[in-house]
């Protein structure tokens, strides 16, 4: 984990012309970043406090060229985190008796899953209540997975409060995600979240975000669900 810190503090000193290459385009780049600029959500507007760097990393890999160590170790723990995404589906499906073998490897197609790798950098920042690090969200896909370098700044959301959940250093935290929730019908909530940004300390947070394949979608828990008498929670 050290090592991909250290990657990704060198990744965000580059020089600007070095990282102009990647500025995203559209959403669709599959490495692309991007740095402080202000954001319009439900009719609020936030000014971000952060540096970001976003690659897609599986079924296709894709990662700069710098810095030079960059690659194995995203490569080496992005790996990791397929097949612990893959232990969480199969203890999912387990714990609602649902078919392991046709739900992983017919349906969700974890071989071929679509895989997010995402940085954050948030630089301390002189005036922390004027600014944010990320809104208000939930993420896309099945799971994500996220470390930090030991500075506070995750919070989320419970019964219309926020709540901070900073989680040990060297530790990985693990939130539902939009597709889990339509998986399980409901039953695992996709958390929303936001990160805040503090005077003090520059802050990094690494996310991984895991989804079914792309052709996969996670139709097939849906299927289940009506067959079980419920109504989906989406149509
Ligand atoms: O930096 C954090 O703690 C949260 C990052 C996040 O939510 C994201 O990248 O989707
Ligand atoms: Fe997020």
């Amino acid at each position: 984990m050290s090592e991909m810190f250290r990657e990704m503090v060198e990744f965000f000193s580059l020089a600007d012309s070095e990282k102009q290459q990647y500025e995203a385009k559209s959403a669709s780049d599959p490495i692309k970043c991007g740095n402080f600029n202000v954001a319009n959500t439900s009719n609020q507007s936030f000014t971000l406090w952060r540096e970001y760097l976003k690659l897609y990393v599986h079924p296709d890999f894709h990662c700069p060229h710098q810095p030079q160590l960059l690659r194995d170790v995203v490569q080496e723990y992005t790996q990791m985190i397929r097949v612990l995404t893959r232990k969480l589906i199969e203890a999912v499906c387990e714990a609602l008796e649902l078919n392991q073998r046709r739900y992983v490897d017919e349906i969700l197609k974890m071989e071929s899953s679509f895989q997010l790798f995402a940085t954050n950098y948030y630089p301390r920042c002189p005036q922390p209540d004027q600014a944010i690090g990320i809104p208000p969200h939930t993420d896309h896909g099945l799971f994500t997975f996220l470390i930090h370098n030991g500075v506070a700044g995750l919070q989320i959301e419970h019964d219309g409060k926020w709540f901070n959940a900073d989680s040990p250093k060297n530790s990985i935290l693990v939130n539902a995600a939009d597709q889990l929730e339509i998986f399980t019908n409901g039953r695992c909530k996709s958390v929303k979240h936001r990160a805040v940004v503090n005077e003090e300390k520059d802050r990094i947070s690494i996310v991984v975000a895991n989804g079914p394949s792309g052709e996969a979608v996670s139709i097939g828990g849906l299927r289940w669900w009506r067959k079980m008498g419920e109504q989906s929670i989406v149509q």
